[in-house]
């Protein structure tokens, strides 16, 4: 397997008149792999892409993808898929129609009944894109970026707006074209399709990454939690809990199973009952809340 990366961010920097949007970001994505890019809202991720996929100049800074300039369309546009937010397809052609046009504009080949299939729009084909659902374009969407089968796709926000028949259907899509080694860069605000799916996770916030690694080295410096209510009556459980009005209990512990035994052994011994408990490592939403800023209006 070659080591050279798919993709190749060294210092890249990009300015909007004296706004600095992204800052000195370097990363890289290897061949295969689901590299997740996330952060909060207004991090940069969106300028960062735009750049990689070939759409921004940067301020300064270099970026590779296959080894070539991503301005250099010629060589660079046929090995790469891009589902956009919103592609933009003419509402009064159909989605046959439209498909066939992906090929044009890409100079991808592909059969257009076997992409219509792969996105389950077969039944959709004869009908105009003014008259498709807002699931049923999203899946146009991701036709513009597997038409062909490139070596890399770029999905951004792919999962929006879907149902979730629809975005099982994708994923399962997905984990089909990644068997052929395709490398993927996924942008989304669903953090739980990162967690399942990334092989790795670049943090993005105020323009710089502000961690990377695999979901477990970005979860495992912060403590696991337990949750659980208690009454007013209950003793004091042996752990240190916060206890809110409500009797919310929450624990955090870097020993989970030790200290979920203790609890438990604590409540059998003196008849309390914990309801609604739950224990379990940190998520990546965690991970997001230790960002915190006054800037991050949540999503
Ligand atoms: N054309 C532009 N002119 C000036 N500022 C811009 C422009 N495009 C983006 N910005 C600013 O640059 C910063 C990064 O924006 P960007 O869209 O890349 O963030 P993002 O991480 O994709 O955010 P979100 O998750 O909210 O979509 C933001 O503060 C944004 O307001």
């Amino acid at each position: 397997m070659s080591t050279t990366p798919v993709i190749d961010v060294d210092r890249l920097n990009l300015t909007y008149g004296d706004f600095h949007a992204v800052k000195d970001l370097s990363f890289q994505v290897r061949r295969g792999e689901l590299y997740a890019l996330l952060g909060t809202n207004g991090a940069g991720k969106t300028s960062t892409l735009e750049i990689i996929e070939g759409h921004r100049a940067p301020t300064s800074g270099t970026v590779r993808v296959l080894g070539h300039s991503p301005r250099d369309r010629r060589a660079v546009r046929p090995d790469m898929g891009v589902m956009l937010q919103e592609s933009g397809f003419s509402p009064d052609l159909t989605v046959r129609e439209s498909v066939r046009l992906i090929g044009r504009l890409t100079r991808r080949t592909d059969d257009v009944d076997r992409v219509l299939d792969l996105v389950d729009l077969t039944g959709r084909a004869g009908r105009r894109v003014s008259q498709l659902s807002g699931g049923e374009k999203r899946r146009l969407d991701f036709a513009t970026a597997v038409y062909g089968t490139p070596q890399v796709l770029f999905l951004d926000e792919p999962t929006t707006g879907l149902d979730i028949q629809s975005r099982d259907a994708l994923w399962a899509t997905v984990d089909r074209i990644r068997e052929d080694g395709t490398t993927i860069v996924l942008t989304t605000h669903y953090l739980e399709e990162a967690q399942q799916r990334a092989d790795r996770i670049g943090l993005m916030h105020q323009g710089t990454l502000h961690r990377e690694g695999t979901v477990s080295e970005l979860t495992r410096a912060l403590p696991a939690v337990i949750r659980f209510s208690l009454a007013a009556s209950a003793p004091r459980p042996p752990l240190q809990a916060v206890v809110d009005g409500d009797g919310k209990a929450l624990v955090e512990t870097f020993h989970l199973q030790k200290d979920l035994h203790l609890l438990l052994g604590w409540a059998q011994d003196h008849a309390v009952e914990l309801p609604d408990l739950e224990a379990g490592p940190t998520r990546l939403d965690d991970v997001f809340r230790t960002l915190g800023n006054a800037s991050h209006r949540g999503n």
